[in-house]
């Protein structure tokens, strides 16, 4: 039993006025690190919910070994296992896997609603890699969360130098969700160390003891 819905190819229930955080990620295993930044920006920015969105697969990695989205959607709502975080596996139905065009879907079907984009801040050093980056950054607030090594990431990222002018400073995190674009926010504050790649890897091991001694 877990406390998150999962709604598996649609996007959850809205009201007027609502603040939802979108936190897009591979979830390939979810890990108590994604639930550290689904609560940091759910308290942090204010907001009434936090929607999951489990990516069909990330456009700039290698999804030969991705499992099923409904393996991760679930996999998703057993670790954040949060009443305020909903997942979904709505990309998938949308048919897209660029951010620009998921919020192109999501901002049609959510009129009247506050929506804020939530990422690890080792997204930030990639951003201006992705499809229509300037664009996202002109039509959604965005709230980056720190992660170890990557702290540095506001002071060097392509994205971050281009959109200086419209970093906000941490006292006024609060109103993100509400502010005129572009409107961008770097969350310092406690880390989490974990990652997938660092699981999957482990699991890996765990698996193959035999080949470990000959
Ligand atoms: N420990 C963490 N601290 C901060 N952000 C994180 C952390 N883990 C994941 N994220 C962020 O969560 C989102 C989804 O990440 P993803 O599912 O790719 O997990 P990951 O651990 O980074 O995976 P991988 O190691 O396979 O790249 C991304 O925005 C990523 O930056
Ligand atoms: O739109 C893009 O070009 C783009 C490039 C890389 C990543 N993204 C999105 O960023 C989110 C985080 O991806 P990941 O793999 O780091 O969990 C996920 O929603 C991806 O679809 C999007």
């Amino acid at each position: 039993m877990t406390r998150s819905r999962i709604y598996s190819s649609g996007l959850p229930p809205v009201s007027p006025g609502m603040k939802v955080g979108l936190y897009g990620g591979s979830f390939n295993p979810a890990h108590d690190g994604h639930r550290h930044v689904a609560i940091t920006a759910l308290r942090r920015l204010g907001l009434d919910r936090i929607w999951c969105l489990v990516t069909p697969g990330n456009p700039l990695k290698d999804i030969s070994a991705l499992p099923t989205l409904e393996t991760r959607l679930s996999g998703t709502a057993q670790v954040m296992n949060h009443p305020k975080i909903d997942i979904t596996g709505a990309e998938k139905k949308a048919g897209t896997r660029y951010t620009a065009e998921t919020l192109d879907w999501i901002q049609l079907r959510t009129r009247g609603i506050d929506l804020v984009w939530v990422m690890g801040a080792d997204n930030l050093k990639q951003f201006h890699k992705w499809q229509r980056w300037q664009d996202i950054l002109t039509r959604i607030p965005v709230a980056i969360i720190d992660r170890p090594g990557y702290s540095l990431s506001p002071l060097y990222a392509t994205a971050a130098h281009h959109f200086a002018h419209a970093r906000i400073p941490s006292h006024r995190e609060k109103a993100l969700a509400t502010m005129a674009c572009p409107a961008w926010t770097f969350l310092y504050g406690p880390r989490s160390n974990l990652s997938s790649t660092a699981l999957r890897q482990s699991a890996k091991i765990q698996l193959t003891p035999d080949k470990q001694v000959p």
